[in-house]
């Protein structure tokens, strides 16, 4: 099943903007072009280009309305930064391919590296995690991954069950495991991402039992001192009940995702259950922590 992009043009003034649109559309990853081809080092994931007039590819799964997303974006605020953008098709082994070039080590709070899985660890002794995302969404390189990622580099989470909502590539349950996890639950609504996760355990030398990976029906009816979940605003607010019950009393919330606007509204839905923190900040994106009130 081939992937699909949206291609079109911006201005470096916009770049942030329109990304953020991207992402909060569900794009699960961004890349850009020179659109003029000067001859400027190609940014860094995570860092934003330099080039005045950009060429933005966003990539979406194949099960993205095309029509009603182009006739969205006509209708937003950001339609005029966006220009003439088109779909097309791409194929699974050209996306990995870009991956690839583009993918370096990065650290993650004090402790913790994630390495690509064709990468040597810069730093042997530290806790490094060989990844290779496949087909799923969670590299480290989005600051929503990232969010989370140095929560859980400084969390003590020895003796913690800890459940993944939306494992993606198996990033953040895998991190937690080796930090110190006692037992995690990954789950996710796509098949790949739970195939993407088991092959990073492997990669990992985690054994089975460590990470039990599934459909969000695994996680019923069980709780866990911490839910870490990084999926979109919409997700996280219809979800929250189901979210909120997973976490054992005064275990710990840690919600990613979300824009900076999104903060308060999604702040407030989880009051009901939480003693919810100020928003942590990492560019236009937020972190949200909370910790579970006693039922009364
Ligand atoms: C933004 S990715 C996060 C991946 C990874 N945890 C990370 O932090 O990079 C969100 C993931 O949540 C999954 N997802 C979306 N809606 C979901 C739902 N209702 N239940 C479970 N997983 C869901 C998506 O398939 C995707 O893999």
């Amino acid at each position: 099943m081939p992937w699909l992009q949206l291609k079109f043009a911006t201005e470096q003034a916009q770049v942030d903007e329109v990304s953020d649109y991207m992402m909060a559309l569900g794009a699960l990853s961004i890349t850009y072009e020179d659109a003029e081809d000067n001859p400027i080092l190609e940014p860094l994931p995570g860092e934003t280009p330099l080039w005045q007039a950009l060429i933005v590819t966003a990539l979406f799964d194949a099960t993205v309305d095309t029509t009603a997303t182009l006739n969205e974006i006509k209708q937003s605020a950001h339609s005029s930064a966006i220009k003439n953008p088109t779909f097309e098709a791409l194929e699974d082994k050209d996306w990995e391919r870009a991956w690839m070039d583009s993918f370096h080590p990065m650290q993650f709070g004090q402790r913790l590296w994630i390495v690509p899985s064709w990468r040597q660890p810069p730093e042997p002794d530290a806790v490094n995690l060989l990844l290779d995302p496949g087909l799923a969404f969670g590299t480290g390189t989005h600051p929503t991954t990232s969010l989370c990622l140095q929560w859980l580099d400084g969390a003590d989470l020895s003796d913690k069950s800890v459940l993944d909502y939306g494992c993606g590539s198996g990033i953040l349950a895998i991190a937690a495991v080796l930090l110190g996890a006692k037992q995690v639950t990954a789950i996710d609504i796509d098949p790949q991402a739970l195939t993407a996760t088991l092959d990073n355990m492997q990669r990992n030398n985690i054994a089975e039992h460590l990470i039990e990976r599934g459909q969000p029906e695994l996680a019923e009816g069980k709780t866990y001192n911490l839910v870490v979940a990084n999926i979109l605003a919409g997700p996280l607010k219809q979800l929250a009940p189901s979210i909120a019950s997973k976490v054992s009393e005064e275990g710990e919330l840690v919600l990613s995702g979300l824009l900076a606007e999104q903060a308060e509204e999604i702040s407030q839905v989880y009051e009901k259950w939480f003693t919810m923190k100020p928003a942590i900040i990492e560019g236009d994106w937020i972190r949200l922590e909370g910790i579970k009130r006693p039922d009364r």
